[in-house]
């Protein structure tokens, strides 16, 4: 019997024959949010993160299976905050996608494209369910995530103005010279107050490991999309903004372990996908975070798809 493994997908050729757009991609990943509020339909252990704080990086291990989409996958990812200093991203991974009735790796794939852009879908879904207004943008970050959501929330609600805030000012105008071009209205703030100032929906996707976004400053019925998972998941908004909101994430089995100093201190958090699902209502009106966390299940349906869509233009 020959045996030729397991194709081989690079992030170039994801990105290149764009196996990962985003029509295909929200659907995808809205389903996946769902389906982990429902019994049975997800299986995924809580990750495994390995701190190595001597060389100021992280490997985490993803596995899941989502019954509904039959993808079983683990993704292997690394974090490295200092990476832009080298010019390599800061994330980077391998994800394995698995024949779910044999075991059989069926594909390797590089994991920046899967990561970049499952991450800006689930943040599109959550504001989907739990914003109240598309006016202006404000993304604070101006790496891979910053990007990514700048182009995924804008395709979804098409805001009339895109901000961008980066603690190296540098950085806020390149991307908003990138947007521009691209013909939106985008502005870059050298303050993170006037950034968010009368904001709709707000994105925090940096490496700070303390806070840099205040209750104070957010307007009441704003929606933000809180990414950044620098030394913890939860060092990016002030914990008076935790205590205005209405929290949610996308697992609580993961919060239950990475946002456990916000359950000690008596915060309630609720799953987006039970908002999806309709199991429970979503606090219209008031400040809404959605803390993303990043589960494996979007990993195994986001390379599901870049394989079914890879098999299509391969016939
Ligand atoms: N929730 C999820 O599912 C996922 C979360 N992430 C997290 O999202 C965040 C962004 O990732 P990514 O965009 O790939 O990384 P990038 O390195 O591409 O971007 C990081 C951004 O953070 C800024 N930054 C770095 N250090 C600090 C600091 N101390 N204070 C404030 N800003 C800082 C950088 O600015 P500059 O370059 O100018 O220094 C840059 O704008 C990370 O925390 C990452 O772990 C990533 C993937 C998935
Ligand atoms: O979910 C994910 O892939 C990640 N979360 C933080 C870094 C990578």
């Amino acid at each position: 019997m020959t045996d030729s493994g397991p194709l081989y997908l690079t992030d170039e050729f994801i990105r290149n024959n764009k196996l990962l757009k985003l029509d295909k991609l929200i659907p995808v990943i809205q389903n996946a949010m769902a389906s982990v509020s429902k019994n049975d339909e997800v299986i995924q252990p809580p990750r495994t993160i390995m701190n190595i704080p001597s060389l100021n990086g992280a490997l985490l291990s993803m596995p899941a299976f989502c019954k509904y989409d039959d993808a079983l996958a683990c993704k292997l990812v690394t974090a490295y905050p200092k990476n832009a200093d080298k010019g390599l991203p800061s994330v980077q991974g391998t994800v394995l996608l698995f024949d779910s009735t044999t075991g059989k790796v069926c594909a390797i794939m590089d994991g920046i494209e899967i990561t970049t852009w499952r991450t800006a879908a689930a943040s599109a879904v959550a504001t989907k369910y739990l914003h109240n207004g598309t006016a202006v943008l404000a993304i604070l970050g101006s790496g891979t995530q910053a990007r990514s959501h700048a182009e995924t929330l804008d395709y979804c609600f098409n805001f009339q103005q895109i901000r961008i805030w980066n603690h190296k000012y540098e950085g806020a105008q390149t991307l908003t010279k990138e947007l521009t071009a691209k013909g939106k209205n985008a502005v870059a703030y050298h303050s993170v107050e006037e950034c968010v100032q009368d904001a709709d929906v707000i994105v925090t996707a940096t490496f700070a490991s303390s806070p840099i976004l205040k209750g104070k400053w957010i307007k009441p019925g704003a929606h933000i999309n809180a990414v950044g998972a620098g030394i913890n998941h939860h060092s990016e908004l002030d914990v008076d903004l935790y205590k205005l909101a209405c929290v949610y994430t996308d697992t609580m089995a993961s919060a239950e372990t990475e946002l456990k100093g916000l359950l000690e201190e008596g915060m309630t958090i609720e799953e987006v996908g039970d908002i999806i699902n309709g199991t429970k209502s979503a606090d219209r009106g008031m400040i809404t975070v959605f803390q993303s966390l990043g589960m494996a299940v979007e990993d195994a349906v986001s390379a599901k798809l870049i394989y079914e869509e890879y098999k299509k233009i391969k016939k």
